[in-house]
């Protein structure tokens, strides 16, 4: 199964090559000027950051690709909700929830999909990200997207309390999914945690240690994504 790999920036896409077996990495030019390296496990995108310009540059890729991808993995850097997901730790998506995409009312926050237009969730395939969790020893939850970067405990809050079971946000993966879904290919966020979700405080983010783990997940993950068809 071919697999496609969307990060935001190029140090979380270095860290998903890292250890490709031989031949190792070759740069493959995309349309758009997008920078795609193909390993034996995994073709590996730099989409940019939130989920405008991932979806722009998964689409990309979905439209041009020579032979069809089996699952695109949305991965990189995010931030965890404790207790579910503490910094260093991974999380795998059992869905991809788009957490402010909606309208704000004197009632509260109305999701687009309540508001009737489009969807809000992309379920990723059951057993498939239980399997890569399992094998990551990761959290299996909901992934949350947002377009701006939690940066209060009340902010923080309202998102638990939305979505309970979620373990983690970033910025990019509904926008992943909605492309994604578009090519009829299945999804999965895996995301490494370099900060609790909450107050901005930028000294307490683990940026290295994040990438490290997510080095790590995609050493691990490449033998288990070999076994599927
Ligand atoms: O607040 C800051 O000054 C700051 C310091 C380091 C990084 C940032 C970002 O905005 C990184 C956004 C980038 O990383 C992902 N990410 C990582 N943690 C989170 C999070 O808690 N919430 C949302 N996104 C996060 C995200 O996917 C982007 O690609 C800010």
């Amino acid at each position: 199964m071919r697999v496609l790999v969307v990060t935001a920036v190029a140090a979380e896409a270095a860290a998903v090559v890292a250890d490709a077996g031989p031949p190792g990495a070759a740069a493959v030019p995309l349309p758009g000027g997008y920078a795609l390296t193909r390993t034996p496990d995994y073709d590996v995108l730099v989409g940019g950051v939130g989920p405008a310009a991932a979806a722009a540059a998964t689409a990309t890729a979905l439209a041009v690709a020579d032979t069809p991808y089996g699952l695109v993995v949305s991965a990189g850097i995010g931030g965890g909700f404790p207790p579910h997901a503490p910094v260093g730790s991974l999380v795998v998506s059992d869905a991809v929830v788009a957490a402010d995409l909606g309208a704000d009312t004197a009632d509260g926050f109305l999701p687009v999909d309540k508001l009737g237009f489009g969807r809000t969730v992309h379920p990723s395939p059951a057993g498939l990200s239980a399997l890569v969790a399992a094998a990551l020893g990761a959290a299996h939850a909901p992934v949350l997207t947002v377009s701006t970067v939690t940066g209060s405990a009340a902010r923080a809050a309202e998102l638990a309390r939305r979505h309970p079971r979620a373990a983690a946000e970033a910025m990019e993966g509904f926008g992943v999914a909605e492309a994604a879904a578009a090519h009829g290919v299945p999804v999965v966020e895996i995301r490494a945690v370099s900060n609790a979700v909450g107050p901005r405080d930028r000294a307490a983010w683990r940026i290295g240690e994040a990438l490290a783990a997510l080095r790590k997940a995609f050493q691990q993950l490449a033998p288990v994504l070999q076994e599927q068809p």
